[in-house]
């Protein structure tokens, strides 16, 4: 769909490019250590199927832990609430997103929450298939249905740059491993999340995807429900108390709104039953949040008031 440029929308970002300069681009995994500080693009798409983008909109970027909110909305819905949560809890942790401290510390030891890396890796592993192709294969599907998009597919040197240097993820699999809360084959396993992190699109996509959440899983286009209402609200609380890591909290002060962020720089934004955001900036701050992304999402919140609470 083509997409009006918003004055208004420019203005703020170029308002806040600037804080680029102060954050710094994800290098653990190499191959998103090659994104460009400097950019910024923000897309807004309202649940009446018009929209808005302002800044570097042509960039293409990986989910990574944006994915997490998404397979598990997908996991919900193949397995249910009481089989998902008997392996992976409801809480957040307060630690990193690749923390396993409270793994060892929990007991019986079940990861706190499916938007850190443990709590993520149980959920993909929960995805149903006979092969791990066919298993990745049904998640991108329900992602190109998420995003109205057929061409939504993943970075192959991105999931493979992942792939070979995931050694803290793999840790964190084996010991679940030891501990029943995982049964897959670990590279198996490792071979579906980087792929589904290295999921890519444009910041257009993820705000047609944040739209469906902000009509509780009805696409805004094509009017079918993707997601039951139920898990949809389960999905958004969830990034409401632990969408952008160990800083929800002030997030959830300060902008007020469910969203979901990733390494690469991305955050999907939801404002309920009006629109959703998506914003790619790679320049992260200490917690491994778009730096000028939250800025931007702080002024556009306090402009207009979109604080849901
Ligand atoms: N915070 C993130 O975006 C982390 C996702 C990344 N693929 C990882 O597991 O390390």
């Amino acid at each position: 769909m083509p997409c009006e440029t918003n004055e208004e929308l420019v203005d703020l970002l170029e308002s806040v490019r600037g804080t680029t300069k102060l954050g710094k681009v994800a290098d653990y995994i190499p191959a998103l250590g090659k994104a460009e500080a400097k950019d910024l693009s923000v897309a807004i798409y309202h649940v009446e199927n018009s929209c808005m983008s302002a800044g570097d909109v042509e960039k293409l970027f990986t989910l990574q832990s944006i994915s997490k909110v998404l397979a598990l909305a997908f996991v919900l819905m193949d397995h249910g609430e009481a089989d998902v949560f008997e392996l992976i809890g409801m809480e957040p942790t307060g630690d990193p997103f690749n923390s396993m401290i409270k793994l060892e510390t929990h007991n019986p030891s079940k990861p706190l929450n499916p938007m850190i890396n443990a709590g993520a890796l149980a959920v993909t592993s929960m995805i149903k298939g006979s092969s791990k192709d066919e298993k990745f294969d049904r998640l991108l599907q329900f992602i190109k249905l998420l995003s109205n998009n057929d061409k939504i597919s993943y970075c192959k040197e991105v999931a493979s740059s992942e792939f070979d240097t995931a050694h803290l993820n793999r840790a964190i699999c084996y010991f679940m491993k030891q501990h029943g809360i995982i049964k897959d084959n670990v590279e198996d396993l490792m071979e579906i999340y980087t792929k589904q992190c290295a999921i890519q699109m444009h910041s257009m996509d993820l705000a047609k995807i944040g739209a469906v959440f902000a009509l509780d899983g009805i696409h805004p286009e094509t009017g079918e429900r993707l997601i039951r209402d139920d898990i949809a609200r389960i999905c958004k609380t969830f990034m409401v108390t632990c969408g952008m890591y160990n800083a929800s909290g002030e997030f959830a002060i300060k902008i007020g709104i469910p969203a979901k962020s990733g390494v690469s720089g991305g955050i999907m934004g939801i404002v309920p039953y009006q629109f959703g955001i998506g914003i790619f900036g790679p320049s992260l701050d200490e917690k491994g949040n778009s730096i000028a992304g939250i800025k931007l999402l702080e002024r556009l919140s306090k402009k207009y008031k979109l604080s849901i609470f």
